[in-house]
């Protein structure tokens, strides 16, 4: 930037229509200063300190530049002219930062151009105000109360509720210190000066780290094991107890009475209850009619489901849903559990008792992740070569285990037709309770690379110079209420904004408390999958509106579902994806969640095993909002509970960072284009 030292200018001074030119040159230029960096002298021996944006127009004699300074300010200049869309994205041409200026070595006074000008007013009209201030260093500096160098580095025990609360948040408008140390350039620091994130290179390295780190976050949506354990089950009747593990010719008797007392199993189809032996051939018996010993508490199955799919919480809950029975020829299409509006509810487990079958394979898919199989059936044959021990392999009891899988109930599973034998398993729906102290919170322990990519992006001047959003379309499906709760939750902020109050499922619930811990404002969009384009929803239907839909179409498997028109579409929606977020969003991530199409609200989805008249689970996306550069915090050190919990960023300027790429209001120079 020294570049300009020593070039001249030649400002109007002139009033009232009156032109009043004085020349001068400029003679300083101060790296720290990022809003008035130049210094001009002029004719009568009067200085001033100018904005970039004012230099470039005052500057004379631009046709004697070298092609070198002409280069050199091309450059500079092409930092400022780009739109703010254009600088986000990805495909953007990366912006070298101006040289390092020459240091002053006389210092400054604190006063800006207000003193200045009144100097100059004296014999001449004051110099006009640099148009839009720019927060200065100096304010930005000033170290949020709510952030305190140490949380960056080290846990510390978490504020109780109310003394979160009490801590002020800085709002999002107000200047913040932007500190993107350049490691290269840092001053020898004391000890208690934790560096700084360091910043990516260019907007576009910004956004593909950001990708990968994203990206890298492992989808955990299932988890399954195997107990050894007899099982004894009794039915509401006279009947005898049933023990397992059984052979198939024990079933015979054994299981007469089960199968004579267990009903066909319905399914939910939007709002009703349907039988379809097309989608699920099943029998089952509810809770009151059956006893069961088995508690998977104590067989320590809660406690590895709380580790895998939902480490924020504090304790998992099974409630006994159904036993369901399948002979040859039983399966149950893909499906996704019922969503039941409860906000503990998450999930679902199924435990497969001890008794011979062939087929019945749990297929569980879930996004762009390889599908998982439950061979439960394959376990339980005989292990060694049956034909030389037993007559009929029907006699073979299998060993104790008790097979099961449990995942998150926005999950697609089916289970594929039995071919022979009895396939029989406990049904459980998985709720989740208090939170967990956060700073053992496991979750956390998969967020810091996501974290880090995020520090070094805010701390980028290039990335999103003028602000803008970072949108996350969610892995996993949510109820709408749920998806409210979050949202609420979210921009309440503080104590509220804690991984384990927004009840988010796994990597969404690790992005969420990246965001948040980042001190990011995070809002979440509701998107509808068309048939070509994503929509997102300007407001979800309430029921009387599903009477307007008509057309009966066949969806995904050929479940039948209702479809509507384009129009219909566009009246519960603001548009298309890109037109509602106002085109300044950076999407990260490269997995798309499963598509929620609008016909699942009343008409179309299938669930597990009931309608869902007040549920169904939406599509959704983060939008978590990036402020300019000139008012952005980049947090430094490890993510931790404590981040999570209090609304604030945990980023701390330890030190006025020794060199600001301060980019200037955007409009367009003619000057050396
Ligand atoms: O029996 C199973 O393996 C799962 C049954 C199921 O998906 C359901 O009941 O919703
Ligand atoms: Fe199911």
């Amino acid at each position: 930037m020294s570049i300009l030292v020593g070039k001249k200018v030649r400002k109007d001074f002139g009033t009232g229509g009156k032109q009043e030119f004085y020349e001068g040159k400029l003679i300083d230029f101060d790296n720290d200063d990022p809003q008035w960096p130049f210094q001009v002298q002029y004719e009568d021996g009067d200085q001033e300190d100018l904005t970039w944006e004012e230099t470039l127009s005052i500057l004379v004699d631009v046709e004697s530049f070298t092609d070198e300074e002409k280069a050199g300010i091309t450059m500079l200049n092409a930092a400022m002219l780009e739109t703010p869309t254009k600088s986000r994205a990805a495909s953007a041409p990366p912006k070298k930062p101006p040289a390092k200026a020459a240091t002053k070595s006389a210092a400054k006074p604190a006063a800006k151009p207000a003193a200045k000008a009144a100097t100059k007013s004296k014999t001449k009209p004051a110099a006009k105000p640099a148009p839009a201030p720019q927060p200065m260093p100096e304010q930005a500096a000033v170290k949020p109360a709510s952030a305190p160098n140490e949380q960056a580095a080290t846990p510390v025990p978490v504020p109780s509720t109310s003394a979160a609360k009490s801590v002020p948040a800085p709002p999002a408008s107000v200047p913040a210190a932007v500190c993107p140390a350049k490691s290269a350039e840092k001053e020898p620091s004391a000890s208690t000066d934790a560096p700084g994130p360091v910043p990516y290179t260019d907007a576009a390295t910004a956004v593909s780290e950001l990708n990968t780190a994203i990206d890298s976050i492992e989808s955990r949506y299932q988890t399954s094991g195997t107990v050894n354990q007899k099982v004894t089950l009794a039915l509401n009747t006279p009947a005898a107890a049933i023990s397992f593990p059984m052979s198939n010719t024990q079933a015979k008797d054994a299981l007469a009475g089960l199968l004579a007392a267990a009903v066909p199993s319905a399914f939910g189809h939007g709002n009703q209850t349907v039988f379809d032996s097309s989608v699920r051939v099943a029998k089952e018996l509810k809770p009151e009619h059956f006893t069961v010993d088995f508690n998977p508490e104590a067989a320590g199955i809660l406690e590895q489901v709380r580790m895998a799919l939902v480490p924020e919480a504090g304790s998992v809950r099974a409630e006994l849903h159904k036993l369901n029975v399948m002979d040859k020829g039983g399966f149950f299409k893909p499906h996704k559990d019922t969503p039941r509006g409860a906000d503990t509810c998450f999930g679902t487990l199924v435990v497969a008792l001890p008794v011979c079958y062939e087929g019945g394979d749990l297929v569980l898919s879930h996004g762009a992740n390889p599908a998982v199989t439950f061979a439960w059936g394959k376990k339980l044959e005989p292990r060694y070569n049956w034909y030389t021990v037993l007559k009929n392999k029907d006699d073979h009891v299998p060993a104790v285990g008790l097979q099961w899988g449990a995942f998150f109930g926005d999950v697609v599973h089916e289970v594929r037709p039995v071919t022979s034998g009895h396939r029989i398993t406990l049904t459980y729906t998985l709720h989740r309770d208090a939170a967990p102290d956060p700073n053992v919170d496991a979750l956390l322990t998969r967020a810091n690379t996501l974290y880090h990519s995020l520090s070094r992006a805010l701390a980028s001047p290039d990335f999103m110079p003028a602000g803008g959003h970072i949108g996350f379309e969610c892995r996993h499906l949510y109820e709408e209420s749920q998806l409210a709760q979050a949202e609420s939750k979210l921009a309440a902020g503080g104590a509220n904004a804690y991984a384990s109050k927004l009840k988010l499922k796994n990597e969404d619930a690790v992005v969420a408390a990246v965001f948040a811990g980042a001190g990011l404002p995070v809002t979440c969009v509701r998107i509808l999958s068309g048939e070509d384009l994503d929509y997102v929803l300007a407001k979800m239907p309430t029921k009387k509106d599903s009477a307007k839909f008509g057309s009966k179409e066949y969806i995904e498997n050929s479940f039948r579902a209702m479809a509507v028109t384009p129009e219909e579409i566009d009246s519960y929606t603001e548009g298309q994806l890109s037109e509602v977020t106002g085109g300044d969003v950076e999407w990260i991530g490269s997995y798309k969640s499963a598509a929620s199409k609008w016909a699942e609200r009343y008409f179309g989805e299938y669930f597990g095993n009931e309608a869902s008249h007040t549920e169904f689970y939406t599509k959704a996306a983060f939008m978590a909002e990036v402020p300019a550069f000139s008012s952005r915090r980049a947090p430094a050190g490890a993510l931790t509970g404590v981040h999570i919990h209090s609304k604030a960023a945990p980023a701390v300027c330890h030190k006025q960072p020794k060199m600001h790429w301060w980019v200037p209001p955007r409009r367009k120079y003619d000057l050396f284009l």
